[in-house]
């Protein structure tokens, strides 16, 4: 279990800083999706919490200072999936996901049958025992998405901070990829910080959202109260509507203009 919280945190590149002021906590075990348009901050707020992107302000993991630790206890503590990882060619998945283990192993950087046992159990739950000794390079895009879970997962982080996990997933891999990161979390405390653009999926899964525009948090809290037509008609420019689904969860739907009915050709 590993709490999070921001404290005017503001993040950038080298000419230019894309976040400003956002200040968030994230309780042990909870779920905080990260929202927004394209080019909001989602992806440089995430890299700054995981320490791979310039920022002010202060990150506390269990209230200490992000800054303050050192690299091998940093990875133990917060598992990151970018979202567009860079996978070192001429490993299978097996390799791969046994990366993770990396800030668990002895001096002599061996891994043991427990990391074994740990990466195959990782696979399992992933759906991808029957991808292990295949190449990292000849997976599907939807494959690999799963496959750079596994990393992370075998990492057995507190924290995970998942950039847009489900992109290039169809509906169903998508569900058991959330289910599953859920499951763990439930199962282990394991708090999670991710950024999805579904909406309707966010709502579904995380307990708390921050709806991010320009780099400044614009709306946060429990989402049905950021999942609002309004809100999110604003800040995305888009027409949509919010439905209720059946688990009482917001459902955001968009909508089509009418269109002028057609004349008949004469
Ligand atoms: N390495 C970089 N150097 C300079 N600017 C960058 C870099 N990476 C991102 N940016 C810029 O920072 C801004 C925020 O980008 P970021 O990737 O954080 O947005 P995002 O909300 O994750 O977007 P998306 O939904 O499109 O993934 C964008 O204007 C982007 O062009």
């Amino acid at each position: 279990m590993t709490s999070i919280e921001l404290r005017g945190v503001s993040a950038g590149y080298r000419d230019r800083w894309v976040v400003d002021q956002v200040s968030v906590a994230v309780p042990p075990g909870s779920w905080l999706a990260v929202i927004g348009p394209n080019g909001a901050g989602k992806s440089t707020l995430l890299k700054a919490v995981a320490g791979l992107a310039r920022h002010t302000g202060e990150v506390l993991l269990d209230g200490r200072r992000a800054d303050q630790l050192g690299v091998r206890e940093r990875a133990r503590l917060i598992g990151y999936a970018p979202q567009v990882p860079e996978l070192p060619d001429g490993l299978t998945v097996t390799d791969y996901v046994l990366l993770g283990r990396t800030p668990h192993l002895g001096p002599l950087a061996r891994e043991s049958a427990a990391d074994l046992d740990v990466v195959a159990d990782v696979l399992a739950r992933l759906d991808l025992s029957a991808l292990a000794g295949r190449p990292l390079r000849t997976l599907s895009g939807g494959e690999r998405q799963r496959a750079v879970l596994a990393r992370v997962l075998a990492q057995q982080a507190g924290l995970l901070l998942l950039d847009e996990p489900t992109t290039g997933l169809d509906i169903g891999h998508a569900q058991a990829l959330l289910e599953l990161i859920d499951t763990l979390r439930l199962a282990d405390g394991t708090t999670v910080v991710s950024t999805l653009h579904d909406l309707t999926l966010a709502g579904q899964y995380a307990d708390q959202l921050v709806l991010v525009d320009a780099g400044r948090v614009v709306a946060s809290g429990p989402p049905a109260q950021v999942l609002t037509a309004d809100l999110v008609g604003r800040h995305y420019a888009a027409q949509v509507t919010v439905l209720s689904a059946p688990d009482g969860s917001p459902a955001v739907t968009p909508v089509r203009a009418a269109r002028p009915a057609q004349q008949p050709r004469t």
